[in-house]
């Protein structure tokens, strides 16, 4: 371990709501119910991160964070609009957890001010916005990351290691699904998920998670030589309730000199999660990953014997404090500490994929970009 002092990180907070508060939560400073900080289950000696302030649309609601997760912290500042967070130059980067719909222009907000972001999944709702944010953040020299924090998660790394160190052969067919019953004929139709004007429906909110597993196994994975993938085609549910999508199956395929996989994912609101929620199978076995699949605790390794069939199982269990949206905040600071402008784990180029498939598998009217 080194001896030298941590790089002290300090965050701005964009909203108030569920996941800004499980984000804050995970931050090394604040201690969970068990008076463990996270950091007792982490290698992350070298970064610290503070909160420096937070912006929400009532200056109230920030202050009551503040006070609910820090103990009402003088040092941090509550500001009634985003725009003030913005401009704070006590703040090294914005964490952005508004609904879906708001990402685009937060995060060019933050961009223009000169701020690093890393802004909640998905990114934002198409291709076009996407890539109007790329150009803004290269212009304006800023670190800029969707939060897939799955894929910091130690969980995450060791299925990726086993997935390619050979002995299963490669990969041939992922299935993954993020299903989550939102009882949505018993909630108001303003509700995130099933509001159009957030960006309601089961893609962009759990769509990521599902395609996020195929980006890992089979684009990542070095027989692909990050060739794009093909045949991405998709069939989608809409709920009458407002019209958004309730339920999508999508299938890509990844096909490259030495490889050829295909994935099927799929994603509801309506529906509860089913176990395992992703299975990559491999020419000579298959790797089950236990349902949840955005933070996925256990999974389980399948080996087939000389007689083609599964002859031996090993069940990997993962285990730390927090919720684990700490490991993809350690990645910012340590790609801001380091000059970075993109993390070499998930890249413009992933999140670039991943709207493009989006807009393939959505009909192009749905999200028009808001600009
Ligand atoms: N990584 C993960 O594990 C998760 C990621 N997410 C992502 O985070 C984002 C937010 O989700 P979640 O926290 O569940 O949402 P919430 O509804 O709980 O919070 C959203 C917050 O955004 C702010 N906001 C700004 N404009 C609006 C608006 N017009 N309507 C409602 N809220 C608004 C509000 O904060 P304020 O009033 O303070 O300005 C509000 O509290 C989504 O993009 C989602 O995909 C969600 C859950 C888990
Ligand atoms: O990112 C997410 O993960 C968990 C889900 O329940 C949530 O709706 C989604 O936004």
């Amino acid at each position: 371990m080194s001896s030298a002092a941590p790089f002290e990180f300090r965050w701005g907070i964009i909203s108030t709501g569920a996941i800004a508060t499980a984000f804050v939560k995970g931050y090394d400073t604040i201690q969970d119910e068990t008076h463990n900080s996270s950091k007792s289950s982490r290698d992350a000696h070298d970064v610290i991160h503070k909160v420096a302030a937070v912006g929400s649309r009532s200056v109230e609601k920030a202050q009551e964070f503040i006070d609910k997760l820090t103990g009402g912290d003088k040092s941090i500042k509550a500001f009634g609009t985003y725009d003030e967070v913005y401009a704070d130059k006590d703040v090294d980067a914005v964490y952005i957890g508004t609904p879906h719909a708001y990402h685009y222009e937060n995060a060019l907000a933050a961009i223009k001010a000169g701020k690093n972001v890393l802004c909640e999944k998905p990114i934002t709702c198409n291709t076009a916005e996407l890539k109007s944010l790329l150009a803004a953040a290269k212009e304006h020299n800023v670190f800029f990351m969707e939060a897939v924090w799955t894929r910091f998660q130690p969980l995450s790394l060791e299925v990726k290691r086993i997935a390619e160190e050979g002995t299963l052969g490669l990969p041939v067919l992922l299935q993954a699904d993020l299903s989550g019953d939102f009882n949505i004929y018993n909630i108001p139709a303003t509700h995130r998920i099933l509001d159009p004007a957030l960006g309601g429906g089961a893609l962009l909110d759990l769509g990521p998670y599902p395609l996020f597993w195929a980006i890992l196994a089979l684009y990542e994975n070095p027989a692909n030589n990050k060739t794009q993938p093909t045949n991405i085609k998709g069939s989608m549910i809409k709920t009458p309730i407002t019209d958004v999508d309730s339920n999508v199956v999508f299938n890509v395929s990844f096909c490259a000199a030495k490889l050829s996989a295909q994935a099927s994912l799929s994603c509801s609101i309506t529906l509860d999660p089913i176990e395992p929620g992703v299975a990559i199978r491999f020419e000579r076995g298959n790797i089950l990953i236990h349902t949840p699949i955005y933070c996925p605790k256990s999974f389980t390794v399948q080996y087939k014997g000389k007689n083609g069939r599964i002859d031996r199982e090993e069940k990997r269990l993962f285990q730390y404090v927090g919720g684990g949206w700490h490991f993809q905040a350690d990645e910012v600071a340590r790609c801001v500490r380091d000059g970075k402008k993109e993390s070499e784990h998930w890249g413009h180029d992933k999140s670039l994929l991943e709207m493009t498939i989006f807009d393939e598998v959505f009909p192009a009217s749905s999200f028009a970009p808001k600009f």
